[in-house]
């Protein structure tokens, strides 16, 4: 293959701006795909993707494209998610491209994570072809968008492509730009191979499925390989790439973007940002691998069933592969019994990860409300990190205890300026800065504690702009606080899986509306339960879960037997998802109480 007709590149946008519908259309366009096979987001392999309509890993395919210089051109497209929990995989799709198609939605302009995304691209040195999409919608001001766009990111945008994704208007120039301003991959093809592996998953027939960005050099089926980090060595297999349908060849060549099987078992082996060369003819040095990136948020994951604890080990185990970003050790809970403390980016990670084992591994799993790491200053000088509430020494011995900040940009219409000011001063926001973006937007700039990110500053800040205002952030440092641990009591009976550690100034609203959302969701039992929240042994709040008097059956007398059924059915399903814990069984809403809590008071 000519490399220079190669071009490798991702598509970026702020969320819901269109990348998604636009890699369809280009790979309808290009009939990599058929019409008859066409579904929409094609991409989003995920069952979970295309039901949320939003992209979390990332995808990369192989297209052909007779460009209107009559030459034949080979492009990978990698497809990349948009929101803020996952940049990670952004920056990791980045990393394998030379270029980059900026997609920005004509009626809604530059947002929070079009930024973000435009400067990890520039990070990694990617040539960027701005697209303005959505321009059949009424509302679409292109003209306004290419001027903002030329302002505040500097990028030229005259030969921009004012497209449709939806009804494919002007798709083919954003091919030609591609043709034209990106560049073909740069690598030398006799060099000794060095190849970035971007990603993998696990096929329980050929074992870890790798997927790599030929820097240098070629792979062969045959070839005896090496992964430079581990020394670790495999023959390949198979090789090939995706269409998006799998494509055996016998090689990847120098700048392509494919992958390769080895018969690879040991999941360990193989970790993404890691170079792969030949075992024969090694590479001197290996590629800049990934930025690492920390988990933000840790959550207790236990599986409902106690028995399952293997099975959530393996599953973990393998979902890893494909999401480097997971972190998990065992730990254990008096309340559950055996689990693993999980770290993600954030809550929709979480979310995701939590749902993915429970569709992908077949679990039924119980998983704590989420935490941020805490630093903890010992009176002996020493300092630990707490990422389960439930660890954290008693007050005696903490000096002092310390949590991350993030800085936050929030970029948001004047009209609301108001409105979120007044929210990340609830947040225990310390306003910065607020930077001019045009007549009608500003950017907000705010130190918050992540631990209040984490619960619902997204949602809130979503409602009380009418979903207009956009949110970017990074983690900044960690600042001393007036932290104090939560405990609940249910019974009489601490529940270390529901321990919080939160701000002095919250513990009493917090510590009422907890009780009160744990009495609506824990059913009722034989007997009265008490429901408290102490802070330091001294309890703040208290409210009783009322016995049971009417069983659920006693509504259908004697005829109705279908719906009989259908109501033990239902109380099935609903045991499914609760543990007994000592005599109270609790279901797993109840440990996520703590993100429906309001501060209004
Ligand atoms: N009217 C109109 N709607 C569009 C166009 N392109 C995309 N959309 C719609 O915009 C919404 C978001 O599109 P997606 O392609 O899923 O957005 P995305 O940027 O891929 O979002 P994530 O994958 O979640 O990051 C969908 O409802 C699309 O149908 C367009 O050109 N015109």
């Amino acid at each position: 293959m000519d490399q220079s007709k190669i071009r490798n590149f991702s598509i970026i946008a702020h969320i819901d701006h269109g990348k998604s519908t636009l890699a369809d259309r280009i790979l309808e366009m290009t009939e990599t795909v058929q019409h008859r096979e066409m579904v929409d987001q094609i991409l989003d392999s995920l069952d979970l993707e295309r039901e949320r309509g939003i992209t979390i890993k990332l995808n990369a395919v192989q297209l052909k494209y007779k460009a209107k210089d009559g030459e034949e051109y080979v492009f990978h497209l990698i497809d990349t998610p948009g929101h803020v929990d996952f940049t990670y995989e952004v920056s990791r799709s980045l990393a394998a491209c030379e270029g980059a198609v900026l997609v920005v939605d004509a009626a809604q302009g530059i947002e929070a994570q079009t930024l973000a995304n435009v400067y990890l691209a520039l990070d990694n040195d990617l040539e960027i072809v701005p697209v303005i999409n959505k321009i059949d919608l009424p509302s679409a001001q292109p003209e306004v968008v290419k001027e903002e766009i030329e302002n505040v990111i500097g990028l030229d945008c005259t030969e921009a492509p004012l497209i449709s994704a939806k009804t494919g208007l002007n798709v083919q120039d954003v091919l030609e730009e591609v043709v034209k301003k990106i560049p073909a991959p740069a690598g030398d093809p006799q060099a000794p191979l060095k190849a970035l592996v971007f990603d993998s998953v696990y096929d329980s027939y050929r074992g870890v499925i790798v997927f790599v960005r030929v820097k240098d050099g070629r792979i062969q089926v045959g070839d005896k390989i090496r992964f430079m980090n581990n020394q670790a060595e495999y023959e390949v297999l198979e090789c090939g790439v995706r269409n998006p349908k799998e494509v055996k060849l016998d090689a990847l060549e120098c700048g392509e973007v494919g992958w390769f099987a080895a018969s690879i078992k040991s999941v360990q082996d193989v970790s993404v940002g890691a170079t792969v060369t030949k075992a024969d003819n090694p590479a001197n040095e290996a590629l800049p691998g990934y930025r690492k990136m920390n988990p933000m948020v840790y959550c207790g994951l236990y599986p409902t069933d106690s028995a399952k604890y293997n099975d959530l080990r393996d599953a973990l185990e393998k979902l890893k592969l494909n999401d480097a970003s997971l972190q998990f050790e065992a730990e254990t809970s008096q309340a559950l019994g055996f689990g693993f403390r999980c770290g993600f980016l954030g809550l929709l990670h979480m979310d995701v990860v939590q749902e993915r084992l429970e569709r992908e591994y077949n679990l039924s799993l119980i998983a704590t409300a989420p935490s941020v790491i805490y630093h903890c200053y010992l009176t002996d000088g020493s300092m630990v990190k707490i990422d389960n509430p439930a660890h954290l020494p008693e007050v005696q011995r903490i000096e002092r205890l310390e949590e991350p900040y993030v800085t936050a940009n929030i970029m948001v219409p004047n009209e609301y300026i108001g409105a979120v000011m007044e929210l990340c001063q609830n947040k225990r926001g310390i306003y910065k800065d607020m930077h001019y973006i045009d007549a009608n937007r500003n950017t907000l700039e705010y130190e918050i504690p992540l631990g209040e990110i984490v619960f619902d500053f997204f949602d809130k800040l979503k409602s009380c702009t009418k979903g207009y205002a956009s949110l970017d952030y990074e983690i900044s440092e960690y600042k001393k606080s007036d932290l104090v641990k939560m405990d609940i009591l249910l019974n009489g009976e601490l529940i270390d899986a529901l321990s919080i550690i939160v701000h002095r100034d919250f513990a009493y609203t917090r510590g009422n509306s907890i009780t009160v959302k744990l009495k609506e969701l824990i059913p009722k039992q034989q007997f009265e339960i008490p429901v408290q929240a102490a802070v330091n042994g001294k309890i703040i709040a208290r409210t009783n879960i009322k016995s049971l008097r009417k069983n659920v059956l006693a509504k259908c007398y004697g005829g109705d037997i279908s719906r009989k059924k259908k109501l033990l059915e239902k109380q099935k399903e609903g045991k499914k998802r609760m543990k007994a814990v000592g005599s109270v069984e609790i279901p797993q809403e109840a440990f996520m109480a703590v993100l429906s809590m309001d501060d209004d008071k």
